[in-house]
């Protein structure tokens, strides 16, 4: 950690460590698929420094090989959750409701001896596909803390009734033993699910990409974005992970190991972002003292709007700096 992390650690925690108890947020910067049905590949995740690992039973894994997917990560989930030298989530992805394997993956996996710290659950179209999770998820008793759980949103009925899927969550997350921790927009998915052509740039799915993250912020969900599957390109995939990252999402999706450090750097602030923040604080607590709520900082008008944005700035990093040693 730079010395400049470690001194706003110190000056900042205290202020901000109500907020952060709150809700136990964990840090999920890169998310990681590895194919369920091959060992070689979660053995080499569980030895990358990686914030999030997706053991997956889905689009990573073949129709044919389902079952071998689902037995493969049973046998991971029993042996344990490996050792690290720091915290991190250590999740499943089941297939969607619609594919009916749904049952299936949740009867084996949630019957392991261990269980994962989280779901991801891709394809939600409508409420009724999370109540019937929620209902399956019921039936297992020995649940006794809630599983968080990460809704995938990759349809245009996903997107549509994005509302209604958040505050179905939430409400029945109420007395259930889930928890909806954050929303993945899976672009690829929605991109053939509407029919429209890619581009570097992504401005066919824009509008779904921002309804996303702003659907994610107004429930306090984290958002986590689109897959790059260019994985080769290291320099196109750092470009997406920062303006992500500039549109408010907390994470992005990765395929390969070597995607995992460009996106964790990429959603950490910068040191001079960092400094930004900490001189606008405490210019804003200067002049809010002598009674000015707008002021003069550096040219650019400040006031309690920009006062926000430093301050989940600096809210991150020490979630971070907390998390990740770094
Ligand atoms: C792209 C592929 C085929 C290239 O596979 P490769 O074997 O050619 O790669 P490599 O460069 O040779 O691999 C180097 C090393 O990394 C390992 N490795 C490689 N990948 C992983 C991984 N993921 N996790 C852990 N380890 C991995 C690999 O085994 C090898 O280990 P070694 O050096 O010890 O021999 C391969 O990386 C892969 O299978 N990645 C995962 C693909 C996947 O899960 N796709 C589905 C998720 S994306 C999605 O679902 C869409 C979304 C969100 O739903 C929507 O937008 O709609
Ligand atoms: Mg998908």
């Amino acid at each position: 950690m730079s010395v400049l992390l470690k001194k706003i650690k110190i000056n900042i925690y205290s202020q901000f460590k109500r907020n952060l108890s709150n809700n136990q947020y964990k840090i999920r910067r890169a998310l990681l698929y590895v194919p369920g049905d091959d060992p070689k590949k979660i053995n080499k995740a569980y030895k990358l420094d990686v914030d999030c690992i997706a053991l997956d039973c889905e689009d990573g894994v073949a129709a044919n090989r389902k079952e071998q997917a689902r037995n493969t990560i049973f046998e991971f989930l029993n042996n344990g959750k490996p050792k690290k030298s720091r915290e991190f989530d250590w999740g499943v992805r089941i297939n969607s409701v619609k594919s009916e394997l749904c049952q299936n993956d949740l009867d084996v996996i949630l019957t392991a001896q261990n269980l994962p710290d989280t779901i991801s659950l891709p394809k939600v179209n409508d409420t009724e596909e999370l109540k019937w999770f929620s209902s399956q998820l019921e039936r297992f008793t020995a649940l006794k803390t809630k599983i968080s759980v990460i809704l995938f949103i990759e349809t245009a009925q996903g997107i549509m009734n994005l509302k209604e899927i958040c505050t179905t969550a939430k409400k029945l997350s109420e007395n259930r033993n889930f928890e909806p921790v954050a929303l993945v927009f899976g672009g690829d998915d929605y991109l053939a699910d509407i029919g429209a052509r890619k581009t570097d740039q992504l401005t066919e799915v824009l509008y779904a990409r921002q309804k996303l993250v702003m659907m994610a912020k107004a429930f306090q969900l984290q958002a986590i974005d689109v897959v790059y599957i260019q994985y080769k390109d290291l320099d196109g995939l750092k470009q997406q992970s920062i303006e992500g990252a500039n549109m408010g999402y907390t994470g992005k999706q990765v395929i390969h190991p070597d995607q995992v450090p460009v996106v964790q750097e990429a959603f950490l602030p910068s040191e001079k972002q960092i400094k930004w923040a900490k001189d606008l604080i405490e210019a804003y607590h200067k002049y809010a003292a002598s009674g000015k709520g707008a002021f003069n900082f550096n040219g650019i008008m400040v006031d309690s709007p920009t006062l926000k944005q430093a301050e989940n700035l600096i809210k991150f990093v020490e979630v971070v700096g907390k998390d990740t040693n770094q």
